[in-house]
């Protein structure tokens, strides 16, 4: 029924280029700009009002909220502002039963091209005047492999015509190329979900450069979609688990700390205010052992995490609410430990302070009640960490909100600190991490039997020679090992080592498989040094170079830490450092010898600054050449990775994997040893690639990309399902840390490398272009 043009070649033409006449392409306003509310306003004043006026003051970026909101619904104006439905000739409504009475006479009608639109500059806007309708019909025309998203593989016509609100749709213009019709396609599904069914659109909404558009979403949409904050009300919703289906995960159950009553009577308020949601609440026993653990892996449940008091000013009730935090994805509904490091960066750029301190206080909270920041606040996690980063988190926040001069900030960082040492000691330098004979630290977490949290197959290859060999099923050999029944000494060591593998946040690389508990890695090692240097410089400054630690009764200062981090450096050097090929290496503490796996963690000892100049130096010319790909850092070498095969799958933290948390730490790094422009060079590359997936996917940001692929980055069948690839229509919340790494890179974007960007300039052939003053600033 839908009036389409036939297919034309998909391009995406560079911000400048000048479209034809009648034809709307994407960026046809040019990359930076955004129509002007003042300009907009003069112009429209000249002319007669149309129907379309209400809409006209309105940021065509504002929030979907506002964007869709009751001010700008054509159905909720006054009288005479309403649109006569009559004669509203959108494209997409001619399917319904009054249009089809009409049909001649609005096909005729629309045959005619909305020319006062083409001649616009600014405040160019779209009328359509049946969302659900539009969105069917775009979705049969060009959604060609019918997974509700427009992208360069479906292969529909690529042209949709769209009644103009000059006209009142009446007229029309066609909207062309994947970038546009998925923007649209975005568009309507937002408006959708606002409960909108008619709608003014602005062109420069579905047009506007990507880059913009993306940075706009991630601090203005995406961030939200990400945040949660415990209430009466959601809990049910938060303990949700979506990765156990055993019939005790059922019913949503929360855990609550043995010397937490508040929160306890909190849990238990929220179950009785709505007892057929069926919440279950629990005390944790005070010595929570790894036979306890286990014993939770049936009836699984959220680990309560910091709240704080609130009072309603108009009735002076008192009620406990969490602190908000933020989840690394859709899929997820609990705190990570390293993700909200990674995600608070982010949201420090887009000030959401709030958000970024709110983890901080759950750490804090984590450490006093479970002893450790965990992997995820969830019952099967309690017996392990992720990467430590409290300090540097801690830090920043403190600048952010005060600093110095704000007492309040100082207390702050007085507890943060307080907890963070807590964990140093108790946890990563303390049995069975700590390696007493190298003085160095290795993921080490308790814990027994399988992890209950990964997808049911993911061991199959590891256990069937356990089930042929006792003749049972999986299933059967998975309930009987994990009860003890069957022992199997081989499986242990496998285990431990899987679970170190998890506490690694490398879950997983061929790097850490059946060996990482007794790695003492460079990441983690490079982590700790850099906790005792910001310990050693925190004691001195607030804590008058004096701390009395109330755990164990010592008394040290700052030279004490910076002894501690010199020994741990002196180690480093000793045991990983290999100057022939510039990495930093693993060190097995059983086998005592250094590894020669090549990871992109080599970095962190910039980050955390340890490495000497020529070591960096070194690392720069040795170790960044094998790592460096077409979207930027890869995990670690080919080479290092070895072949695959069938017994032998892919795992996603290896080649040809990148990620978001080995970017920012390597620019971090790189900057801080002056080499800025290699930085911005892999920064480049990286917001390449995340640009060209966002254009080309309508709207994809996920987890990890392939950095070897220069079509489709996205599209990385490793292990898990965390990818975030799946969504329908469009993408809210993209991904945590890569969100943070897109508004981070962009740092160290000119004008000029932002511009490329927007017109998704593959890295090489910009790179060439560059004049040779220009190539320095890329260190080419
Ligand atoms: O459920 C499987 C695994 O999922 C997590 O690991 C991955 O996602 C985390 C959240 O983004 C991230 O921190 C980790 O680096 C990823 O590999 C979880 O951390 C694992 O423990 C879990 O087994
Ligand atoms: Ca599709």
């Amino acid at each position: 029924m839908v009036e389409f043009l036939p297919k034309v070649t998909e391009i995406n033409p560079p911000p400048d280029v000048d479209n034809d006449e009648g034809e709307v392409e994407p960026f046809s306003n040019g990359p930076e700009q955004r129509p002007l509310k003042e300009e907009g306003q003069q112009g429209t004043r000249r002319h007669h009002r149309r129907l379309s006026s209400m809409h006209e003051y309105l940021d065509p970026f504002s929030n979907a909220d506002v964007y869709y909101g009751p001010v700008t619904d054509p159905r909720k104006q006054p009288k005479p502002h309403r649109l006569n439905r009559t004669r509203t000739m959108s494209v997409f409504n001619k399917v319904s039963d009054f249009k089809n009475d009409m049909k001649d006479y609005s096909l005729k009608r629309r045959g005619s091209e909305d020319d006062s639109f083409l001649s616009s500059q600014r405040n160019r806007r779209f009328f359509i005047d049946n969302v659900d309708m539009a969105l069917d019909e775009l979705l049969a025309s060009e959604d060609t492999d019918r997974n509700y998203q427009i992208t360069i593989e479906d292969t529909g016509p690529k042209v949709i015509k769209v009644g103009t609100a000059n006209s009142n749709g009446f007229k029309h213009v066609n909207i062309r190329g994947t970038y546009m019709l998925s923007n649209l396609l975005q568009e309507l599904t937002i408006a959708k979900s606002f409960g909108r069914h008619q709608i003014f659109l602005d062109e420069a909404r579905i047009n506007e450069n990507p880059v913009n558009r993306l940075s706009r979403l991630i601090t203005n949409q995406f961030w939200n979609s990400l945040t949660r904050r415990v209430d009466l009300y959601n809990i049910i919703e938060i303990a949700h688990d979506s990765k156990i289906d055993t019939p005790g995960a059922k019913n949503p159950r929360i855990y609550v700390p043995y010397n937490c009553p508040d929160q306890y009577e909190f849990y238990i308020q929220a179950s009785q205010m709505n007892p057929s949601l069926k919440l279950e609440v629990e005390y944790l026993p005070k010595h929570i052992t790894p036979e306890y653990v286990k014993s939770l892996n049936d009836t699984p449940g959220l680990l309560a995490l910091a709240m704080e008091e609130h009072v309603n000013p108009s009735t002076g009730e008192r009620s406990l609410v969490g602190y908000p935090y933020a989840v690394p994805g859709g899929r997820f509904n609990e705190l990570y430990g390293w993700d909200s490091y990674l995600m608070a960066l982010g949201l420090l750029e887009s000030n959401k302070v709030d958000i970024a301190r709110g983890m901080v206080e759950h750490f804090i909270f984590e450490i006093d009640h479970y002893g450790k920041i965990l992997n995820a606040n969830r019952s099967y996690y309690l017996c392990r960490s992720q990467p430590p980063f409290l300090t540097d988190m801690a830090l920043l926040i403190f600048e952010r909100i005060g600093g110095k001069n704000n007492p309040n900030a100082i207390q702050f960082l007085k507890r943060a600190f307080r907890a963070a040492i807590k964990e140093y000691k108790e946890v990563w330098t303390s049995s069975p991490r700590l390696d007493p004979i190298t003085g160095l630290s290795c993921y080490h977490p308790d814990g027994i039997g399988i992890p209950p949290e990964t997808e049911p197959a993911h061991f199959d290859t590891i256990l069937l020679p356990y089930a042929e060999k006792y003749n049972v099923s999986l299933e059967k050999l998975r309930e009987l090992y994990n009860e003890g029944i069957i022992k199997e000494p081989k499986l242990d060591a496998f285990f431990l080592h899987d679970r170190a593998v998890r506490e690694s946040g490398h879950d997983t690389t061929y790097r850490f498989e059946g060996v990482c508990a007794y790695l003492a890695t460079i990441d983690l090692n490079s982590l700790l040094y850099k906790y005792e240097i910001d310990i050693a410089n925190v004691i001195e400054e607030y804590f008058d170079d004096e701390y009395k630690d109330e755990n164990d009764g010592t008394v040290t200062d700052s030279e004490h830490w910076r002894k501690l981090a010199k020994t741990r450096k002196d180690n480093i050097n000793k045991y990983m450092w290999d100057e022939k090929s510039g990495f930093f290496f693993d060190y097995n503490i059983k086998l005592k010898c250094r590894t020669s796996y090549e990871s992109a963690t080599t970095f962190w000892s910039l980050w955390a600054g340890l490495a000497t100049n020529e070591q960096a130096k070194i690392t720069v010319e040795k170790a960044l050449p094998q790592l460096e790909m077409l979207g930027g850092l890869v995990a670690c070498t080919e080479k290092s990775r070895g072949p695959l095969s069938m017994d032998r799958p892919i795992r996603q933290w290896d080649y040809p994997c990148g990620w978001a948390p080995h970017q920012i730490l390597a620019w971090k790094g790189l900057s801080a040893y002056g080499y800025e422009q290699i930085a911005t060079r892999l920064a480049y590359r990286w917001l390449y690639m995340i640009t060209k997936s966002f254009v080309d996917y309508n709207g994809m940001v996920v987890e990890k990309y392939d950095v070897t692929r220069g079509t489709d980055p996205h599209r990385v069948d490793a292990e898990y399902g965390n990818q975030g690839a799946d969504f329908k229509g469009v993408a809210t919340e993209g991904f945590g840390w890569v969100n943070s790494s897109y508004l981070l890179g962009l740092k160290y974007m000119n004008n000029h490398a932002r511009r490329a960007l927007g017109a998704c300039s593959p890295p090489l052939p910009f790179f060439n272009s560059l004049k040779p003053s220009e190539k320095k600033l890329y260190y080419l």
